[in-house]
Order: structure tokens, then sequence, then C-alpha cells
């Protein structure tokens, strides 16, 4: 079965079309496989027989100048090939997902409160359906056009199934020898005039005013550092050589989020696998202790994660790897149905209302392009 993906970067016009139709795409088990390989990667947040990593291998890749340069045969085929699952069965009503968030809130908070776990990303699924038939590729088309800053992937595999992410994460970018991540946390709704920048943190608004400047509370300040500790410390195994900077403040849709760039050189020897491996799944998805909290998220989370909350992107493709966190993301279940994903950080201190009302926020960025 042919598998593609077609993904625009952030801030950027040109489109990147590949198509894998003449050869089974690769299915891995760890990172530490990638050394060597190119082409496009799904990850999910756990890897099992059933979902494992797959390594798209195109034979075919087009750069297009932008979305609306993707010929009208192009679009036709990526919605031909678009694996749809017709058969609709499982989807609990919305009455049900409320009271199984509450249940698993419940689980986690436990668990912060007695100092077992000091954060825990708890996530949920919400299944839509529209009354109007989408196309694949007319969403991802939409989603380019409403999301200029986010990378935005739309891809479909055998065992992935298809899926369409709008993102604000990066989990790691390389071109020649410069390395990139972030640390990307906290979550604030958007109000008043959009904002146009990145600010810094604490160091005034830029061109801002103060009206538009949110202001972080200590949870979320806390949170987000949670997760840039972490990554300076996985970097800091692979490299001596890492700045920081930030946090800043980061736009994300309707949302903003606390940011913290880290640039490093790879010291020699040391592959992007063994980083992967370590990096990924961050505190941003996952939690503190990092083994204690996967477990439990695998072990306890109503609806598992799929490939929300893996990462996914081009690797190695000339010269450039650009891997994102699948967040903002939806399973294209058919061209009715859709399952779409969120979590947000769970702290000692967090309340349940609240924490609901910014997973409904996060799938906000998947809604709009539904509801369009
Ligand atoms: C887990 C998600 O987002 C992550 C969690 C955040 C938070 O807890 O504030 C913020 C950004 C992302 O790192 C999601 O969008 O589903």
């Amino acid at each position: 079965m042919a598998g593609y993906a077609v993904y625009r970067l952030p801030k950027e016009e040109k489109c990147t079309f590949m198509m894998q139709a003449e050869s089974v795409p690769l299915h891995l088990e760890s990172c530490q496989e990638f050394d060597g390989h190119s082409g496009f990667v799904i990850a999910p947040f756990v890897v099992s027989d059933d979902k494992p990593i797959v390594l798209l291998q195109p034979e075919t890749t087009n750069i297009y100048g932008s979305v609306g340069e993707i010929p009208a045969d192009v679009a036709e085929m990526i919605d031909k090939m678009s694996m749809l699952d017709a058969v609709s069965a499982d989807d609990e009503a919305s009455g049900a997902e409320r009271k199984h968030y509450s249940h698993d809130f419940r689980n986690c908070h436990d668990r912060l409160v007695s100092g077992a776990f000091r954060k825990i990303v708890l996530a949920r699924m919400s299944a839509e359906t529209v009354s109007c038939e989408k196309s694949p590729f007319a969403l991802f088309r939409q989603a380019c056009e409403m999301y200029p800053r986010m990378f935005v992937a739309l891809f479909s595999t055998s065992r992935s199934g298809t899926w369409l992410m709008a993102t604000p994460e990066v989990l790691l970018e390389q071109e020649g020898d410069a390395w990139h991540t972030i640390a990307l946390a906290g979550t604030m709704q958007l109000e008043g005039d959009a904002l146009l920048f990145d600010v810094p943190l604490g160091n005034g608004c830029g061109s801002l005013s103060p009206d538009n400047c949110p202001a972080w509370s200590d949870k979320n300040i806390q949170e987000q550092r949670y997760v840039a500790t972490y990554i300076k410390e996985c970097i800091g195994r692979f490299s001596h050589d890492v700045s920081e900077a930030g946090p800043c403040t980061a736009r994300a849709g309707n949302l903003v989020h606390l940011r913290s760039d880290f640039r490093f050189a790879l010291e020699e020897g040391a592959g992007i696998g063994r980083l992967l491996d370590m990096l990924h799944p961050t505190p941003a998805v996952c939690g503190l202790p990092k083994k204690e909290t996967f477990d439990f998220i695998v072990r306890n989370e109503h609806t598992p994660r799929g490939y929300y909350s893996g990462f996914a992107g081009p690797l190695d493709v000339c010269g450039r790897t650009n891997l994102y966190v699948s967040l903002r993301c939806m399973y294209i279940r058919d061209s009715r149905n859709f399952h779409l994903y969120a979590g947000g950080g769970l702290l000692q201190d967090s309340v349940e209302e609240q924490e609901w009302n910014e997973t409904e926020a996060k799938m906000e960025t998947m809604r709009k392009i539904l509801n369009h």
C-alpha cells in the first residue's frame, strides 16, 4: 500500500510531498535505527508491534513553491492514498469523555499530591463528526493558511493511518553542524489583539502594550522549567557546546506558551538516534520522573495516544532534519469522523476544570479547520 507525507515548515511557503508506492515503509523499534537513513519519520508516543516507528522512504519527492501550487492531480492522489477506516463503532458520547477525564485527573492528582510525581501530562481524545465531507488535502491546505507559524503535516501509511497536525513544538532540528531544540510548556489562551511577536519573559513586552503581555503564573513557569532542565541535561550528554535562550512567550494559534531555545553542536560519534531515544518523550508530553509517569500514562490514560505526542517530520532531507512533536493533531478516520487529541501538564496545584478547558482550547486548533 502506498504511503505519503506532505508538509510545510514554520514561516516557510514551500511544501514538500513524498510518496512511497513501490515498496513498504520501514517499521522500526527504536530511533537508533535512524542512523544513516533519510525519509519522513512517524513515531508514536509508545512503540509497539502494532504502532511502530514508521520511516517513509519515498521514491518520489516533489517540492512546490506554496500549497496553492500543488497540482490538482497530486491533491487527488493524496486524497485517494489516504487510508481511511470507514468502520465506526467505539466512539464515546461527549458526556463520557468528561467523566473519563475526571477519573484520570483524580488518579494523576493523587500521585502529584503524594509526591510520587512532580509533573504528569494528562491527555484525552475527542471524537468529532462533521456534517459535510472533508478531503484530507483540503484540510491540509486550510491548516497551512491558518497556521503560518506551525509545522503543518498530513501523512498516511497503513500502520499509522491518516493524521493531520499543526504543531508548534520542535523536538529536534539539524542543518549541517547546527542542532536545535526547544522546551515548550505552560499555556494561556490568547486574548485581546493577537500577539504578533515572540516576546522575552520578564524583559519588557517588545512592541506590545502591557495589556497584551501575558503575566505567567508560577505554575506555568515551573512546568516549563522542568522541561528546560530535562532537555538541557539530555543534550549535555551529547554536547559541551550548548547555548540557551529564553524563556520567551511564543504564540501557537489561539494560545501562547513559554519557550526556551537550545542550540548546540553534537560531539563527534554521537548519532541522532541515541539523542532522540533519550529526549523523547520529554516532560512536555510525559512527566517527571520520566519512567514512572510514562508507565502510568500507558497503563492508565483512558484513550491510547497512538501517534499523538509522538513525533514526525523529515529526516535528513536535502541536508536538513526537522522533527516536531505531534501535537494539535487529529486522526482522520474517514471523511466525516475525526479523533482530536490534546493534553496538558499537571502539577500538584492543578485544578481539574482549568485543565479540561486547556485541552479544549488546544483542540480548537484542529476544530477551527474542521468547522471552516
Ligand atoms: C500536550 C500538549 O501540549 C504540550 C503541553 C503544554 C502545557 O502543558 O502547557 C504546552 C505545550 C506543549 O508542550 C498538547 O497540545 O496536547
